[in-house]
């Protein structure tokens, strides 16, 4: 039997843009022919579970892929299905043919090549992007004559009587000069582990030009036994019942080449309205500044598509990491249409929803495990919360807050607790240093306050004010509590107008107000208050990058320790005009420290003072 044929009438031009095409990732040949082998094996196996065919011969049912350097080929074979001369010629030369030349008509006109999510539909001539030539030998599992297939890339193809005497098909791949690459063993074994390293069937590489090593003399050579390169059954697709934490951790760290352990996963295992499986896991940060570089890779029933596909995946997400497989997701399609696509919007919802509920179980049954999670995921659930909506509201009740305690609590709780002396106000700590002074402070008097120290928080906090209409987040260090000033004590408002108008003269600086206040600390002489407004408002403008260095200093106010010595000192004696300078200005410097860096200037003059000072006891 020998036939010629033609491919199509329009197919002159269809093999330069394959060609071309998509040649970024020309690799995708491999998940495409390897795609088709294991289909066909699925298929039989299928016919073997219906009782249709009895054929047992020829097992077990594997996908070979041998590479041969030296001649240049690789051929991928599969003990599948197999198909007859009718079917060749149907699905091979009419059908998919069709296909591949409507999906170039459509998308070849779009020079973006991302259009394409999964690049799905190519199918079979993608192999013409690395092939100059390309062979079938196919045997159906319907029996008769085994048919030989061969195209080397123009208009026509050629039909002949096949070699194969098992049920089955080869490809063979005549390498051409540019795709060099793809003959080496390892190129080509770390694309198949990439694309195919779920498909549901084990997948053997084999170099062809490998010579086995000779046994030593005295020596018996165990023969070695092949490894697919793939994992079949990935532990995914088990229902969740069925797997162990060990199994969980093991298949992260597979996955992920990363051998810290996950803090912990989620097990996505849905049927209806639509399919979906898949493990997010939850990773652990070493540092608190730390932003994990999450990976979430999607699969289209075991055949990988591509990793952080933002259209699918709800954004955030993408901190995690973790497998996702959805069969029922258009992948052919542009990006554009999935983002805009009612029935994506519903998988990404539902995952975001299943992570929520996540969250609120271990809240609610593994407290102290949520908590100790906490710091590591935390980053990760605020950035949630200002993505998405929905979950932020499911979210609020359940968001952690640290104190300067070192324990955790909620929004709520925390409300509830200082509502006699702050209410509904949150106190805030964004640097454990600059601000530890205020934090001793509240400390002392026994007020509670919050870490909000992570980049994400000052984004965050304005979010959560927005969720809690009644509730402001004050900085420590903005605010004076009535906690922390003596209880009904009168300021003495003629000593406050004198040392207001005498630091006013000494330092010179008309935006700063100075006050009075009896504090209960008798440690603290002077502190600064900036206003959390001003302040944030000139924090918001440097994130959008704009000049601040000629504004006004944000709103401060120097407060004056009433029951501090030095302050009363300062009030009530008749000092030199040399040491009220003296004292103002460092008075001034020693709140502006505790507060902030003092500027090269500031801080050349405030070591001169402090020589001047220790001068001045030598000399007593
Ligand atoms: N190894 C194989 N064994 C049996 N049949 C095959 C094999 N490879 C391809 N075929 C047949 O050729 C058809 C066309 O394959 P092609 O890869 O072009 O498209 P597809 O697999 O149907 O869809 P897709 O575009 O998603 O890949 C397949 O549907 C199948 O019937």
């Amino acid at each position: 039997m020998s036939k010629q044929g033609n491919l199509s009438i329009h197919s002159e031009n269809i093999f330069p843009i394959i060609k071309k095409w998509l040649y970024s990732d020309h690799d995708i040949f491999v998940r495409e022919i390897i795609s088709n082998a294991c289909d066909a094996i699925l298929k039989f196996k299928k016919l073997c579970d219906m009782g249709e065919t009895t054929d047992t011969l020829n097992l077990p049912f594997e996908v070979k892929v041998t590479v041969n350097e030296k001649e240049g080929t690789i051929t991928v074979s599969d003990n599948g299905i197999g198909m007859t001369e009718e079917e060749v010629e149907k699905y091979i030369t009419q059908i998919a043919f069709s296909g591949a030349e409507d999906f170039l008509n459509k998308y070849q006109d779009k020079m973006d090549k991302d259009q394409i999510i999964g690049h799905f539909g190519l199918g079979f001539y993608s192999s013409f992007m690395v092939a100059d030539t390309v062979e079938i030998d196919t045997l159906s599992y319907t029996g008769g004559e085994a048919i030989h297939w061969n195209c080397d890339g123009g208009t026509t193809y050629e039909l002949s009587e096949g070699k194969r005497t098992t049920r089955g098909t080869d490809i063979i791949l005549h390498v051409n000069e540019e795709s060099k690459e793809f003959l080496s063993y390892y190129t080509l074994s770390s694309i198949i582990e990439k694309y195919c390293n779920f498909m549901p069937v084990p997948i053997y590489v084999i170099d062809a030009n490998k010579e086995e090593e000779p046994a030593q003399e005295g020596e018996t050579k165990e023969p070695t036994v092949p490894t697919p390169v793939n994992d079949p059954v990935p532990l995914y697709t088990k229902k969740p019942s069925e797997c162990t934490d060990e199994e969980y951790k093991a298949f992260y760290s597979k996955t992920f080449m990363d051998y810290n352990e996950p803090l912990f996963w989620i097990h996505l295992d849905m049927d209806y309205p639509f399919n979906l499986k898949g493990i997010l896991y939850f990773p652990k940060l070493h540092n608190e500044y730390e932003m994990v570089e999450g990976k979430i890779k999607l699969y289209n029933n075991q055949v990988f598509v591509a990793d952080n596909i933002k259209e699918v995946i709800p954004e955030f997400l993408l901190l995690l990491k973790g497998i996702i497989d959805c069969p029922d997701i258009p992948l052919n399609v542009s990006r554009s249409f999935l983002q805009n696509d009612g029935f994506v919007k519903k998988i990404s919802d539902y995952i975001t929803k299943k992570v929520a509920d996540k969250l609120i179980s271990l809240y609610k049954k593994e407290l102290e495990h949520y908590e100790a999670c906490w710091d590591s995921i935390s980053p990760f659930v605020k950035y949630g919360c200002l993505r998405e909506e929905k979950f932020a509201d499911k979210m609020n009740d359940y968001i952690l807050y640290k104190t300067i305690d070192d324990t955790y609590t909620t929004l709520k709780d925390y409300l509830e607790k200082v509502k006699d002396t702050n209410e509904n106000k949150v106190f805030y700590v964004s640097d454990k240093e600059k601000q530890a002074q205020y934090v001793s402070m509240f400390k002392e008097n026994g007020m509670s306050a919050v870490y909000l120290n992570h980049p994400i928080d000052s984004s965050f906090i304005s979010h959560a004010e927005m969720k809690n209409k009644d509730v402001h987040f004050m900085r420590i260090d903005s605010d004076i509590s009535s906690a922390l000033k003596q209880d009904n004590a009168a300021i003495d408002t003629a000593k406050e107008e004198k040392l207001g108008k005498l630091f006013g003269e000494i330092l010179k600086q008309d935006k700063l107000k100075v006050k009075l206040e009896s504090l209960k600390s008798t440690t603290v002489p002077s502190m600064l208050l900036i206003s959390e407004e001003s302040r944030r408002m000139q924090e918001m403008m440097k994130l959008y990058g704009m000049d601040t260095a000629n504004m006004a200093p944000s709103e401060a106010t120097l407060i004056l320790n009433e029951n501090h010595p030095l302050i009363t000192t300062l009030a009530d004696k008749d000092l030199d005009a040399h040491t009220k300078d003296l004292v103002c200005h460092h008075l001034y410097d020693l709140a502006l420290i505790s507060n902030q860096t003092l500027s090269a200037e500031a801080m050349q003059a405030f070591l001169q003072r402090n020589n001047e000072l220790l001068m001045t006891l030598l000399n007593k």
